[in-house]
Order: structure tokens, then sequence, then C-alpha cells
């Protein structure tokens, strides 16, 4: 079901600085920072020969990666996105397995313009996980 890695995404409390951080540091091309407010965060993508790096800082009063950079105030690694070909028929099969899929349990446009759900992280491991339909 789950197929190619879509990104890494890493929570940080200052998305220009981290950015910088990649930029400069890493030399890495890093894209324009994209606020979203649906979802409660402002993100950068850096793109790599093999997937994607996705930065994440907190927008607004609800942010659901609020209480992660909390815990985490230096930031970490927040999600992986694992690309599906059918993201409905990937979430029934998820839910008829038992596993929790997070919010109504109908897909969101993400940041890439693609349906995405995303599936609570103590049924994975402790891993919180995206799927983005290919
Ligand atoms: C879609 C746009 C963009 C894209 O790629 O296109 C994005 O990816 S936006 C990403 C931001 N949006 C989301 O993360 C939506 C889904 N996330 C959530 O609904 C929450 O973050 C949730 C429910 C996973 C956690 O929320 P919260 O931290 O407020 O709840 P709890 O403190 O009750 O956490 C419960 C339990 O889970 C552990 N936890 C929380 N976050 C993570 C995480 N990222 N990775 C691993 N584990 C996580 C937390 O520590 C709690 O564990 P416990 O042992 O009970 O303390
Ligand atoms: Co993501």
């Amino acid at each position: 079901m789950i197929g190619r890695l879509n990104h890494v995404a890493i929570a940080v409390p200052d998305i220009a600085a981290a950015s910088d951080l990649y930029r400069k540091t890493l030399g890495s091309d890093v894209s324009a920072p994209e606020a979203l407010e649906e979802h409660g965060v402002t993100v950068v993508f850096i793109t790599l020969p093999n997937t994607k790096i996705e930065l994440l800082e907190p927008l607004g009063e609800e942010s659901p990666i609020a209480k992660f950079l909390e815990k985490n105030p230096d930031g970490g690694v927040h999600h992986i996105c694992y690309e599906v070909d059918d993201i409905i028929a990937a979430r029934d099969r998820l839910l008829a397995s038992g596993a929790r899929v997070l919010g109504s349990g109908e897909p969101k446009i993400g940041a890439h313009g693609k349906p995405v759900l995303f599936l609570h992280p103590k049924d994975f491991n402790g891993t919180l996980v995206e799927l983005e339909q290919a």
C-alpha cells in the first residue's frame, strides 16, 4: 500500500533560522516560506535527490505542532510522509485494521495541493505518519 517516501518533516521553533542552516551550512535549496493557515503551520521544503525535507513552524494559536515543540524546544523530527495510490482505499483499509485516522477522517489538501491524512503516532511505533495521494 505505501509507496515512495514523499518527505520527512522537522518541527522547528524558528523557520527562518532553520532555513538558513539548511541553505548556508548544509548547502541545500530551500523554498520560500508558505503559511498554511488550515494546517496551523508555516512550511518550507528542501528538495533532495531522493525525497524532501519539510520544515514546520507553528502558525496561530491552535497549531497542532505547538505541544510537540513545548516538549522539544530545539525542534525534532515530527512526521514522515508516504505516498499512496488511492488515499480513500488506504484510509478504509487502515480503519478496518483498527488504526486511528486523525481529524475528521476526510483527507485535507496538503502543502503540495494533494489530499493528505495523518495516522496516530501511538499506532505506528511512536511515529506520526502522513499519507499523501500520489
Ligand atoms: C498537511 C500540510 C503539511 C504537508 O506535509 O502537506 C503537513 O505535514 S502539516 C503537519 C502538521 N499537522 C499535523 O501534524 C496534523 C496531525 N497531528 C495531530 O493531529 C497532532 O499533532 C497529534 C494528535 C499527532 C498530537 O497532538 P498533541 O501533541 O496535541 O497531542 P498529545 O500530546 O495528546 O499526543 C498524544 C501522544 O502522541 C505523542 N505525539 C504527539 N506528536 C507526536 C509526533 N509528532 N511524533 C510522535 N509522537 C507524537 C505525544 O507525545 C503523546 O504521547 P504520550 O506517550 O501520551 O505522551
Ligand atoms: Co507533512
